[in-house]
């Protein structure tokens, strides 16, 4: 059943190469008890080896059941460990931290056998060799004979056809060396056994049949195969492999054998993730807060478009300026010629000009009305207000000092107002027509008296709201605001004129209907203390001014109708922001109510996801335009939130970096850690290999033991950076007032868990391919 034909094994060390087996016949019965005697290095445990498949042959074939064995590969050499040999060994070889069960039950672990089988079969082999009682000890509570006899039941467990036995008594005494013997013997009678012994004595007493073994060869055999010419026997292996639930079993034991140990590595190499723990979760808890005080306070803020905008977009700004700073292209070095070269600021400068169209108001106009709050126009309009003081006089008052300005309106109908929303009525009511003004006090119910005054109100002291409320205006027309001379316009503020004028039927009569004040969970006030006004009112002083004289007649002239100064130089210096006083023709035209072109538009988004598609919809608009056509709108709370949410995404990273750095020592030290590992489950190496298992499985072995301590600190590290939030979200109440700002995501916490097993996975990678490579005939002789 076994064939030895013509096997030879040398080993090379350096330029000596030492034959060890030279040439061996030999033939074996299916069930015999063969000892192999001989000196000292005569080359019995090479033999053994060879036979067991621990170690290949040079030359010559090794035939087992009629198969010859040249074309085994690496897997076939496992499975026939696994499935046909049984492996004795002097130091009997046991797995420390497993149980003796465990033990036995390892090769047909490797072999897939069901657990309950197993088992069965375990106990069996035990009962056999008269260990039923100590099933569950380990070995180190075990005798040497008792630990010996585990090794044959283990040997027995997968019914091997082959027993290897490398001198078996070596480590016993006489007496439990008597009681191994007989029960080898017993087991020969159905099986294979063959036994390398020193002891002639013993080979004598229990032997069918003795080789003995001098230089490598065999110079006797007390009863050799007659060669029967045994025909090839149909002989199959079962492929063994180990499964990944059974190396995180074994090396999970191993590892309760040195829980300290495993708990101070896995403590160590938590640190790294602690830190990312912690940083993620204080940035995500600060991203949070950022972006509930964005969705509270900057949605306030308005998308504002104006004729004139300035591209606030950061990048186009940090492009732009460095463009600025270099000229068009900036060259590398100083130049060298001696030439000053001009260039067009204009190109580089960072406004675009808006042009209104009315296709671009309208467009404006269709906004979906659910995503406003408000829209509000401002328009350079000055509406001639006159008002009358208490002594009757009548007074031009400066719209200007008025704080003057349109309150945003709802672009959808019955849809809620942007001042009901947003401002508390202290006095009056909110205005319901469009000649009805609206007076804005600040928090503290304060407002410049200068407003005051020019309103016609005594602002020498405190103001009843009565006294103000109810108040009423008139808007003159142009036509008999000013008054013509020659090709001049005059505003003629005599008392009797103005009187005049403010008693004619063509004014508008509009009045304070009511004191608002911002409410307190208004975070931005858009309306500062002043006088507010609808943008219908202004529409309709627009509309009549239209054909007003002043305007036609400004509308024909290039210089200013009022001033009488020529436009071509006004424009020319105002171009550059070289002058701040000289007004373009558009501008007078504008303050005349000769355009209705509106000098600002703002958008008042009702919250934050509302604006991203105010802002869509805004740019959708420039989609396939040229540039000079294009409306650029400037999102302040954008360029804020962009620039804070960029700054916190820096820091994140930085602080990300810094502690993943300990991950890498970590790293390093899980790599050290499992090489030592390995170093110390060499013998268990030898003893897996022996049983059948793969390298692979090796591999396997110490992956899932890196796995295990991998886990254990992701979790671990997980767990204490979960209870550092605690202390850490006490100290920054204190500190800052925000509460609850440290906050673990748990997608965070998932992924740093398996970044945690990916990484002592990686640092455990070369220590177990190391120990895959191992040779399991090495492996089994180290200490
Ligand atoms: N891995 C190896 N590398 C180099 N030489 C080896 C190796 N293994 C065995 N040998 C040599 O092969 C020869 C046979 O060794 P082997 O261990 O088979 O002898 P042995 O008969 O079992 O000896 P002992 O009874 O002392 O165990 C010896 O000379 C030994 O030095």
């Amino acid at each position: 059943m076994l064939q030895l034909k013509k096997i030879t094994k040398r080993y090379t060390t350096g330029t000596f190469t030492q034959t060890a087996l030279d040439g061996i016949d030999l033939e074996f019965r299916p069930s015999e008890f063969v000892a192999v005697l001989g000196p000292s290095g005569s080359g019995k445990t090479t033999f053994l080896n060879i036979i067991g498949g621990l170690d290949q042959y040079d030359s010559g074939d090794l035939v087992i059941n009629g198969r010859s064995t040249k074309d085994f590969k690496d897997r076939d050499w496992d499975a026939y460990r696994n499935n046909s040999v049984g492996f004795i060994f002097q130091s009997y070889n046991l797995i420390g931290h497993l149980s003796i069960v465990d033990n036995v039950e390892m090769g047909l672990t490797l072999s897939g056998v069901s657990r309950a089988e197993k088992h069965q079969k375990a106990t069996e082999a035990l009962k056999r060799v008269g260990l039923a009682d100590h099933l569950h000890k380990r070995p180190g509570q075990l005798s040497g004979g008792q630990m010996q006899r585990v090794a044959i039941a283990r040997a027995l467990a997968g019914d091997p056809d082959i027993i290897l036995a490398d001198e078996p008594t070596g480590a016993l005494d006489t007496h439990t060396s008597v009681q191994i013997m007989e029960l080898i013997r017993e087991i020969a009678k159905d099986k294979l056994v063959i036994m390398v012994t020193h002891n002639p004595q013993l080979a004598e007493d229990y032997a069918d049949r003795i080789v003995q073994f001098r230089d490598g060869q065999v110079i006797a055999d007390s009863d050799p195969v007659v060669h029967t010419g045994e025909s090839e026997r149909g002989y199959t292996l079962k492929k063994t492999s180990m499964n990944f639930l059974t190396a995180l079993k074994l090396s999970g034991k191993n590892i309760s054998t040195k829980k300290g140990r495993t708990a101070l590595t896995a403590f160590a190499s938590s640190i790294g993730i602690i830190g990312i723990a912690l940083v993620l979760s204080l940035s995500n808890g600060f991203d949070k807060q950022i972006s509930l005080f964005e969705s509270d306070t900057l949605s306030g803020f308005p998308v504002m478009i104006t004729q004139q905008a300035v591209e606030m977009d950061m990048d186009t700004m940090i492009e732009q300026h460095s463009q600025m700073m270099g000229s068009q292209k900036r060259p590398d070095e100083y130049p060298d010629k001696k030439q000053v070269l001009p260039y067009d600021p204009a190109q580089n400068s960072m406004v675009h000009q808006n042009t209104f169209t009315q296709e671009y108001l309208d467009y404006v106009e269709h906004i979906d009305g659910s995503l406003l709050s408000g829209i509000s126009y401002t328009r350079t309009v000055n509406m001639n207000l006159l008002h009358q003081d208490d002594s009757g006089d009548v007074t031009a008052a400066s719209t200007s000092n008025l704080n003057f300005a349109a309150y945003p309106t709802s672009l959808k109908e019955g849809g809620e107002d942007y001042l009901q929303s947003s401002y508390d009525l202290l006095a009056g009511s909110y205005p319901q027509e469009d000649t009805d003004l609206v007076l804005i006090v600040d928090s503290y119910n304060q407002i410049d008296q200068n407003i005051l005054t020019q309103l016609g109100i005594d602002s020498s002291g405190p103001v009843d709201f009565d006294d103000i409320v109810g108040k009423t205006f008139k808007i003159a027309p142009n036509d008999l605001y000013y008054t013509q001379i020659g090709s001049w316009f005059t505003v003629d503020s005599s008392a009797e004129h103005l009187r005049q004028i403010y008693d004619s039927e063509d004014c508008i009569t509009v009045k304070i209907a009511g004191i608002l004040r911002a409410d307190q969970d208004t975070k931005l006030q858009v309306l500062s203390a002043g006088v507010a006004y609808s943008d219908k009112l202004t529409q309709r002083f627009i509309d009549s001014a239209q054909d007003s004289a002043i305007v036609k007649a400004q509308q024909e002239a290039d210089y200013n109708v009022l001033t009488g100064q020529r436009f071509d130089d006004a424009a020319a210096a105002g171009n550059h922001g070289g002058s701040q006083n000289a007004a373009t023709k558009e501008q007078i035209l504008a303050a005349l109510g000769g355009d209705s072109t509106p000098y600002m538009i703002a958008l008042y988004p009702v919250d934050f996801a509302a604006k991203e598609k105010v802002t869509t919809y805004l740019a959708d608009y420039n989609q396939g335009r040229d540039s000079a056509d294009q409306v650029i709108y400037t999102d302040m709370a954008a360029t804020f939130t962009s620039l804070s949410g960029g700054i916190m995404d820096a820091i994140t990273l930085v602080l990300v970096a810094f502690a993943a750095v300990s991950l890498v020592v970590s790293l390093i030290m899980i790599g050290i850690i499992t090489y030592i590992s390995v170093l110390e489950r060499t013998r268990e190496i030898g003893v897996l290999r022996a049983l059948g298992a793969r390298k692979k499985d090796i591999t396997r072995v110490f992956n899932a033991e890196t796995f295990i301590i991998g886990a254990c600190s992701g979790l671990m590290g997980i767990g204490i950076a979960y209870l550092l939030t605690f202390p850490v979200n006490h100290i920054l109440k204190n500190l800052t007032d925000l509460s609850n700002v440290a906050q673990l995501n748990p997608v965070h916490a998932i992924l740093l868990v398996v970044v945690s097993v990916a990484l002592t996975m990686l640092g455990g990678m070369i220590p177990a391919r190391l120990a895959a490579k191992k040779d399991p005939v090495e492996a089994l002789r180290s200490e």
